[in-house]
């Protein structure tokens, strides 16, 4: 019997085909992706509706991981590869912890669970319940945005709590647009499957969807971490005009810089536009991309 890397496919949550890349052993494939540089292994595994981690491998007797409950494992392990990918060849960053970690991902975790994690150790993705989410795997910029969380974790370490937690929560965000960029939006493609044009946030207009986007609006609550999922809105909305005034070529390697080199634990809105501003010197020079820069926080009320 053949045992090792093999090519397999799927559907998503959304229907859509894609190919995988899984792994075969005794006759059972699975959710294991051995073929990233460096050795950087994917694998997606499936709590199968309880809350132990990192449960069971995905797995399929055939190769064609079809069923409509494999989605979640589908675009878990295929979104996980293209970030990994996005990190490696936009970054030259070897999974989140440069130096080839395995991606680890679970879906299926607990019932309606209408949110997708970063654990310290593992990604957690939960089904939804249909109304709020779809299962939230199905969509790239959370994936994105969980892994992005990973590698925080391991550059800046925001502290998840008020503007370090805000940044932290806006920097997954960010570069959940830079991996998929085709919108401005958040979590559009699993968010509320029965209403058609909305997201759960936007960079472009963080007000659209309840949330500040500029200092004067600063929601001081104790709640969510200090309001980390509404405050992001502040950032999110500096990286847009930046993005807007400068493109995302130059704007996610400043990103990228400033989180891997000057961001630190506790840094708040303002010493993100220091670290931002130092990154774009580096990297750009004191010019007109600068000014940039400079202007985008400027324009949220953050000098
Ligand atoms: C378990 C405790 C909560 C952890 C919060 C995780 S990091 C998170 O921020 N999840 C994202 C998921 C997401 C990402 C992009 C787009 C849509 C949804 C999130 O924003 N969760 C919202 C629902 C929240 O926790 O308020
Ligand atoms: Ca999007
Ligand atoms: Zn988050």
């Amino acid at each position: 019997v053949t045992e090792g890397a093999t090519t397999g496919y799927g559907y998503g949550v959304l229907g859509d085909y894609k190919s995988l890349k899984t792994y075969s052993a005794n006759g059972t494939y699975y959710l294991y992706d051995t073929t990233k540089p460096m050795s950087g292994v994917i694998e997606t595994r499936t709590a199968n509706y309880g809350s132990s981690l990192p449960g069971s491998y995905s797995v399929d007797s055939n190769n064609a991981f079809t069923s409509t409950s494999q989605g979640a494992d589908v675009d878990a392990h295929y979104y996980a590869g293209t970030v990994y990918d996005y990190y490696y060849n936009t970054h030259g960053r070897n999974s989140y912890d440069n130096n080839g970690a395995t991606i680890r991902s679970t879906v299926h975790y607990g019932s309606n669970y209408n949110n997708a994690f970063w654990n310290g150790a593992q990604m957690v993705y939960g089904d939804g319940d249909g109304s709020t989410f779809d299962p939230l795997s199905g969509a790239q910029d959370v994936v994105a945005h969980e892994i992005t969380h990973a590698v925080i974790e391991r550059t800046a370490g925001l502290r998840y709590q008020d503007q370090s937690g805000a940044l932290n929560e806006s920097m997954a965000d960010v570069f959940g647009y830079f991996v998929e960029p085709e919108d401005f939006l958040l979590g559009e493609d699993v968010y509320t499957p029965n209403k058609s044009g909305d997201a759960l946030r936007s960079l472009s207009n963080p007000d659209a969807y309840g949330q500040p986007s500029h200092m004067d609006d600063y929601y001081y609550t104790s709640s969510d971490n200090g309001g980390v999922h509404t405050n992001s809105g502040i950032p999110n909305k500096a990286a847009y005009l930046t993005i807007q005034s400068i493109g995302k070529t130059k704007a996610e390697k400043i990103y990228y810089r400033a989180m891997s080199v000057y961001l630190t634990p506790t840094s708040n809105f303002s010493a993100a536009r220091s670290a931002l501003l130092q990154a774009t010197s580096d990297l750009y020079g004191t010019g007109s991309t600068y000014n940039s820069v400079a202007s985008a926080w400027s324009q949220v009320g953050v000098n």
